[in-house]
């Protein structure tokens, strides 16, 4: 019986065939009286991090063992001091950057309790469509287009970088 030639295989990564980094992330919303949506929150990404400065919906990566909904509350508890309450599934997305691939989980959420502080040093801005902060993290922009979507808000959502960002 003869034995085949070991056979190797080569495969050279592909940037989509890294796996994702979870991630929880947070639309939070301004209801009136009558529950139409208005205002969103957007926060800056403090220094140290990739993308510093460019503003993102608040979140961060699961922990092992947590749902989306248990990071989500953790995070905004520690970075922006606040306690959330239901938080409403709504749309995922996965972006592939130079530093890693991440899967976005997007949750809606009307109600928290507590006063906003910035515990990482980063900023925040209530926002309409189109947003007037500048520059946006590109997975920023998928979200303001479903918002506009939802809204029936025509035309751009948000400001082109300036050069140099
Ligand atoms: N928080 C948040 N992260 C986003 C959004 N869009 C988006 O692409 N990301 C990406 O998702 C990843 C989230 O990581 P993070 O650095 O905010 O999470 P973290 O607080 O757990 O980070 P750490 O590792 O520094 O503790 C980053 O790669 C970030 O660029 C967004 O709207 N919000």
């Amino acid at each position: 019986m003869s034995t085949s030639p070991e056979r190797k295989s080569y495969h050279v990564m592909e940037p989509t065939d890294r796996v994702p980094v979870e991630v929880a992330v947070g639309v939070l919303i301004e209801r009136d009286a009558q529950g139409r949506e208005g205002r969103f929150l957007l926060t800056s990404r403090p220094e140290g991090k990739v993308y510093a400065g460019h503003w993102e919906f608040p979140g961060g990566k699961l922990e092992a063992g947590e749902t989306v909904e248990q990071a989500l509350r953790r995070e905004l508890i520690e970075e922006l001091g606040i306690t959330i309450g239901e938080a409403h599934a709504w749309q995922t997305e996965v972006m592939d950057y130079p530093h890693a691939r991440v899967r976005l989980h997007f949750c809606k959420v009307y109600t928290w309790e507590g006063a906003f502080e910035m515990r990482e040093g980063q900023h925040m801005a209530w926002q309409t469509l189109p947003v007037d902060v500048v520059p946006v993290l590109p997975g920023t922009i998928p979200v303001l287009q479903w918002l506009a979507a939802e809204r029936g808000h025509p035309g751009p959502t948000h400001q082109a970088p300036v050069s140099g960002d």
